[in-house]
């Protein structure tokens, strides 16, 4: 298997960086006619992963919204992953996983093994118990072709105080704990060129607030979440992540999701062209 670095930067190519998150909130079930049950959750992700399909290159799950309806909601997110996968989309899986090394190797094992029945191409982590914990899960990314973003600066407001908080030891005395976030995560990138191990950088966050310089996301992935219902503009796309807007991910949900599924690959392609314009 290529690694996720080579078919992310083969998607970049021929996609662009946009990706449709799936999040099937209650409101947009309704809106879109549907039940607010799993059976709701199963026609919207699949409408939405066909409507992805060939529109652009990733897609992002939000499991949280499948999880609502336990082994059933699972069952539905097989069914997509493996759909989309058919499709050649690439999955990012909004897992949003982090715990000490022996129980976040299991995470890794559940999204990143080639066969599970959760087989994702990449991940996101939480690293608040130290980006090294996840040394598990990386090796496995590493040896099967899979990719990690692990959440540096979040797009929320309420995270701000914590992420630009400032370390007081070790080898990062002295930085914000998003930029050792992405400190670490760039470590792990051995490959010259884009890595498989990107960040979480939110569009409404200003990146030198939280310590961080343009430069530290060039060649790193960096996943985007805050366009559209959250706030921030594709135009802004450049203003936000200087020269890294051409390894940026602009995932977008509920703006694209609320136009119901027969809109979405115009809206979609009509994001492309705007972030396209970004990246010239
Ligand atoms: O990791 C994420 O995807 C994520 C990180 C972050 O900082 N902010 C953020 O909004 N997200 C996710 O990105 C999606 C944003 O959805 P919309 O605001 O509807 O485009 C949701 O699934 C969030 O859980």
């Amino acid at each position: 298997m290529p690694s996720f670095a080579a078919r992310l930067s083969a998607t970049f190519e021929e996609f662009g960086g946009v990706c449709l998150g799936i999040d099937p909130h209650p409101f947009l079930l309704e809106a879109w006619g549907l039940s607010n049950d799993v059976h709701g959750v199963r026609e919207f992700a699949l409408r939405t992963v066909d409507a992805a399909a060939g529109n652009v290159g990733m897609i992002k799950p939000q499991v949280a919204f499948f999880e609502r309806f336990g082994s059933a909601g699972y069952a539905v997110l097989e069914e997509s992953f493996a759909l989309a996968r058919s499709a050649g989309l690439l999955v990012i899986a909004d897992v949003k996983r982090g715990d000490l090394s022996s129980s976040v190797d299991a995470y890794g094992q559940a999204w990143l093994t080639p066969g599970s029945a959760l087989e994702a191409d990449a991940m996101t982590a939480v690293a608040y118990q130290g980006v090294s914990e996840l040394s598990g899960p990386v090796e496995l990314a590493r040896t099967a072709g899979k990719g990690i973003f692990v959440l540096a600066a979040t797009s929320n407001l309420a995270a701000r105080s914590i992420q630009t908080a400032r370390i007081v030891e070790g080898e990062h005395d002295g930085s914000t704990v998003a930029a050792s976030v992405v400190h670490d995560v760039r470590a792990l990138n051995s490959e010259s060129g884009l890595g498989s191990f990107g960040v979480v950088v939110g569009a409404t966050v200003n990146v030198a607030d939280y310590g961080l310089l343009a430069e530290d996301l060039i060649d790193v992935p960096v996943l985007a979440p805050g366009f559209g219902a959250q706030g921030a503009q594709v135009e802004q796309a450049r203003e936000l992540y200087g020269a890294a807007v051409a390894n940026t991910i602009v995932t977008v949900s509920r703006s694209v999701l609320q136009e119901g599924s027969s809109q979405i690959p115009s809206e979609l392609r009509s994001l492309r062209s705007q972030l396209r314009e970004q990246v010239r």
